[in-house]
């Protein structure tokens, strides 16, 4: 896929592979995963639970742990590849935010002194300074009154101002991108939005690039420029994020839409998609969505789809794009005329 102007992009992860190694089977949580993040750019990362969304956002962090390990693929980032242990050469540069606060912080340490920790290892600022710009990271996060909450603990805050401190904590490593994991996830629905507008201001003053990974269709359309839709652990589409939501390229893609309350006409509608994510235990020799898919054909249980691509800067993995198949044709779910003019006819 070519992604937008020719610049390098920031974080490039290639052909991704991590199995988990269990006593009863090997799992292939992220099986092949590529995409791209370019500097300022907000990214999702979009599938079910169980497809593969945080072991990808740990494997960039270097923070697999055993019994899973990185056993292929590469994450290049500012020019190194981050999988020949290059990790700690840019510790601070990548930050991460999680979807439950308190586990981020530590309760028997005031918040100020975790964001002075942080500034302490990232940015060598000790001392006075380090108040100061704790105090000011707080006030940048919208946490009001910062001068009194930098001395409190944070069992003191409230869930969303919780959320905000891990957010100043992550800022304190002064980081290009700040992969966020289900950030707005544990939060009701108001401090959601609130935190999504902070991380939109965030972006746009600091000019960082965000990964965010989400199960919710409503919170990408709100916070992301691109999305790679992930289903058990391969990316099946890929696509900016209006034209995703305007005319979805796979079947799967077209499934999370429906999901969306609201979206459709039944009003009542069950917000998931009948079936479950298959566990990946071995090599792809199907499309692993087809026995979910309603238009899945007998090929599509016989052949892993490959991308296609289905416009400019989208591309797809089914089979229902194929250059030259029949039911491209008879039975895309995409509608217009470039969605077979770039596919490689296998
Ligand atoms: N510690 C582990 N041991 C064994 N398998 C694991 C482990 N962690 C993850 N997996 C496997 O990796 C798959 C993907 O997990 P992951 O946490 O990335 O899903 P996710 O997309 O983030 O889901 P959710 O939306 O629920 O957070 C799991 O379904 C599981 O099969
Ligand atoms: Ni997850």
């Amino acid at each position: 896929m070519s992604v937008g102007p020719d610049e390098e992009p920031l974080l490039a992860v290639r052909d991704l592979e991590v199995v988990f190694h269990t006593e009863r089977e090997e799992i292939h949580a992220v099986d092949g995963v590529s995409f791209d993040i370019h500097e300022g750019e907000t990214v999702g990362l979009v599938g079910e639970s169980g497809s593969g969304k945080s072991v990808t956002a740990r494997s960039i962090l270097g923070l697999v742990d055993s019994p899973g390990s990185i056993e292929g693929g590469k994450i290049g980032f500012r020019g190194d590849d981050l999988t020949d242990d290059n990790w700690e050469r840019h510790r601070g540069d990548i930050a991460i935010v999680f979807q439950d606060p308190s586990n981020s912080l530590n309760p028997v340490y005031t918040v100020g002194n975790q964001i002075k920790e942080a500034l302490r290892i990232h940015q060598g600022i000790r001392g006075n300074e380090a108040t100061e710009r704790a105090v000011g990271l707080l006030e940048d996060v919208g946490i009001p009154d910062p001068r009194r909450r930098v001395e409190e603990y944070p069992h003191q805050l409230s869930g969303g101002m919780q959320q905000r401190a891990v957010i100043a904590m992550a800022l304190a490593c002064d980081p290009d991108l700040l992969v966020c994991d289900e950030p707005t996830t544990a939060l009701d629905v108001t401090i959601q939005a609130q935190i999504l507008d902070l991380l939109a201001d965030l972006q746009r003053e600091e000019d960082l690039a965000i990964l965010f990974i989400t199960h919710d269709m409503g919170v990408i359309e709100d916070a992301t420029d691109r999305v790679n839709v992930i289903y058990a652990g391969e990316i099946v589409e890929r696509a900016p994020t209006g034209m995703l939501f305007s005319e979805p390229a796979h079947p799967y893609t077209e499934a999370l839409l429906r999901s969306i309350p609201g979206r459709t006409n039944a009003a009542d509608r069950l917000p998931t998609i009948e079936g479950e994510v298959p566990t990946p235990t071995g090599q792809a020799e199907d499309c692993r969505f087809a026995p979910r898919c309603p238009y899945a054909f007998a090929e599509c249980h016989e052949t892993p789809p490959e991308h296609v691509d289905v416009g400019a800067e989208r591309s797809a993995a089914c089979l229902l794009h194929e250059d030259g198949s029949e039911e491209a044709a008879e039975r895309t779910v995409f509608d217009g005329s470039e969605a077979v003019s770039g596919g490689d006819s296998a």
